[in-house]
């Protein structure tokens, strides 16, 4: 990444992608984490940065939410995951004394705090970072993709579930995206029909399309659908790997699909 910042923690990263949604609860999180998981199963070594500062659930998907940072001499160290260190992870559910703990901080404090994730954490080299950023379109925003300004993300996916009323919210993001001048790597369609955890049907109990039909009309690409999937609700609040438990299921096959669109948008914006 040609870097022009003045943060030396962020100059060994390739490609910063933020993780957008329009409302809360339509799966940001957890698509940020199993595209981190998918991109470190296709051999990539991914960070994920958590400014979700109201609700911050990654670190409780990874079963790390036990787990403490440390300072040192560039800033924070993040938390590996795993043993090979091939997914770290830097969220504001580390710094809060019990997990259970609101952070009711007004804008000022918050945007400050998102600023010092950005600038001191000590990332090392990474293929990949992931952001997962608070729902809407907030001052929170505005700062994360400014203070990433200088290390020219690669872009943002936008979230979204079929239903309309999520769907209008996208189309907010996607303004959003446009005035900060933000790339848009692609819509995904969460919770997008429910998988049966009988027989594994996929049955659409919401409208479907919704997603795709927005990408068509803003001319962006549409990475695909997440089912709602049991199983995958389940692995996250074990903390385990849904990929790795489930790699012959249809959720697996969208999910890694995703994360191989992202892998060859990135490589075509390296050459
Ligand atoms: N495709 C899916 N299949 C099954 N469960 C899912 C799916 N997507 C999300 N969930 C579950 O829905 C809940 C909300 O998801 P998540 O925390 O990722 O949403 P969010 O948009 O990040 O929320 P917030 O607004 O708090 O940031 C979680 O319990 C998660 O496990
Ligand atoms: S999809 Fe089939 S197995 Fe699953 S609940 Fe419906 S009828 Fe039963």
């Amino acid at each position: 990444m040609e870097s022009e910042g003045d943060s030396n923690n962020l100059s060994g990263v390739q490609h910063i992608i933020l993780v957008l949604s329009g409302k809360g609860g339509v799966g940001k999180s957890t698509i940020s984490t199993e595209i981190a998981l998918a991109l470190r199963h296709a051999g990539k070594k991914v960070g994920i940065l958590d400014v979700d500062l109201c609700g911050p659930s990654i670190p409780r998907m990874l079963n790390v939410h036990n787990m403490n940072v440390h300072q040192c001499d560039s800033g924070w160290v993040p938390v590996f995951v795993d043993q090979e260190k091939s997914i770290s992870l830097m969220s504001i559910g580390f710094l809060l004394e019990r997990p259970d703990d609101a952070v009711v901080w007004r804008g000022p404090k918050k945007n400050a705090l998102i600023k010092q994730f950005i600038s001191d954490v000590a990332w090392g080299e990474l293929d990949f970072l992931i952001v997962d950023t608070p729902p809407g379109t907030s001052d929170e925003h505005i700062s994360t993709v400014e203070a990433l300004r200088p290390f020219r993300p690669m872009g943002a996916v936008l979230v979204t579930t079929p239903q309309a009323v999520s769907i209008g919210d996208v189309r907010r993001e996607l303004t959003f995206c446009k005035k900060l001048g933000l790339p848009v790597i692609g819509i995904v369609e969460n919770m997008s029909g429910f998988v049966c955890p009988h027989c594994t049907e996929c049955t659409n109990i919401f409208s479907k399309g919704g997603g795709e039909e927005l990408a068509k009309y803003a001319g962006v690409p549409f990475l695909g659908c997440v089912p709602l999937d049991p199983s995958l609700t389940q692995t996250l609040e074990l903390g385990k790997d849904f990929l790795q438990e489930f790699p012959k299921s249809s959720t697996y096959t969208s999910i890694v699909s995703i994360a191989q669109q992202i892998l060859d948008k990135a490589s075509d914006s390296s050459s």
